[in-house]
């Protein structure tokens, strides 16, 4: 506990920029800064709007290939304002600005270190030989309701609580749309996902990655796929860092567009799916000169729904590929894991 604390400290306070030797990847892992720009498909939602099904056939076959090729793409035509936007972007940026005692009031000292952890704070350390991702963030509950710490919830800035909520408003019902567009995409009824509890449970994670004198050397945040079913990602306008490792191309950058949300598969898709479409690995850069946010929504099924391949998603002649577990199983040693650089969909393959 001592040392989480010190690293919040740690992280909050280097405003200098440069890493104690904690932070120091491994050779092997150490980013490219010049990691060439992915060509990440642009998926349109504006035929939900317009009703225009000739579009949305369109727009579903090319999540389809984004999905199996990428395990991600990026959504236009979603129908939120990018002024909202932007104000959730400046909202979480004077978050971070606070000093940071006025942060750690957000802060539980008491849970399990290496449990899920709601509030302000970084990452867990399991460990004197863990390296540090460069990242401070901030871990909200959002849904379902009855389960908000809203004690947790920033009092500063005072619009924080109201953005947030108009916010969520919007990002639940483009979660139902892509959802939606992927069981059409696989040939699934439209709702299934919808109607078994895919919107389980949903935590947005508020990321701060601070400047980095030394950017060659370490990571705003380790390799890892996400343990969710899909990850919505509100990115920076105007800095990138966000990276995803592709077959073919290697890891290339994620670029900003502002008006877009960056949608991420999961391991809960790469399972149910048996590994048709990708729980993309993905990693965050940092740089010398700006500082960069994000919110990452994490949406989960419901921890009681098992977790395994769909029956009707298995190819003929292909065997099951995981292993069918339920949802809290999985998720039990899911920070452990991410602490310790594991993927814990490896658990569960056959
Ligand atoms: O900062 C980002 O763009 C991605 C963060 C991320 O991967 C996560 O919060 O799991
Ligand atoms: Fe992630």
């Amino acid at each position: 506990m001592a040392d989480l604390i010190e690293k919040d400290q740690e992280i909050a306070l280097k405003n200098d920029g440069s890493p104690t030797k904690r932070f120091i990847r491994n050779e092997s892992d150490r980013p490219n800064l010049e990691s060439p720009l992915g060509r990440i498909p642009i998926i349109d939602l504006s035929y939900v709007e317009s009703k225009d099904l000739d579009q949305r056939q369109v727009e579903d076959s090319k999540l389809k290939s984004a999905s199996s090729f990428w395990g991600l793409f990026q959504v236009i035509g979603h129908g939120i304002p990018t002024s909202l936007m932007d104000e959730v972007r400046n909202v979480q940026r004077l978050f971070f600005k606070l000093p940071p005692k006025e942060k750690q009031n957000y802060t539980i000292a008491d849970s399990k270190i290496y449990e899920f952890k709601e509030g302000y704070g970084s990452d867990p350390v399991l460990s004197d030989e863990q390296i540090l991702d460069w990242n401070d963030k901030l871990y909200l509950n959002v849904h379902p309701e009855e389960g908000r710490k809203m004690d947790l919830w920033p009092q500063n800035p005072e619009s924080f609580k109201e953005k947030m909520f108009e916010f969520n408003e919007k990002v639940m019902i483009i979660m139902d749309e892509i959802f939606k567009a992927v069981a059409r995409s696989l040939g699934l009824d439209e709702f299934y996902f919808v109607n078994n509890g895919i919107k389980g449970l949903i935590t947005w994670r508020f990321n701060y990655y601070p400047l980095c004198s030394k950017a060659d050397l370490i990571l705003g945040m380790k390799p890892h796929s996400d343990a969710t079913s899909i990850t919505i990602i509100l990115q920076d306008d105007q800095v990138s860092g966000l990276e995803v490792f592709n077959d073919e191309f290697g890891w290339v950058k994620v670029p900003i567009r502002p008006d877009a949300l960056v949608v991420i598969l999961g391991d809960e898709i790469q399972i149910m799916t048996n590994g048709q479409y990708k729980n993309v690995l993905h990693k965050v850069v940092t740089n010398s000169e700006k500082e960069r946010i994000s919110l990452s929504m994490f949406v989960h099924s419901n921890l009681q729904n098992v977790l395994g391949p769909i029956d009707e998603l298995i190819e003929d002649g292909k065997p099951k590929l995981y292993k069918t577990t339920t949802v809290k199983n999985y998720q039990d040693g899911v920070m452990a894991n991410f602490a310790n650089g594991k993927y814990s969909i490896d658990a569960i393959r056959v």
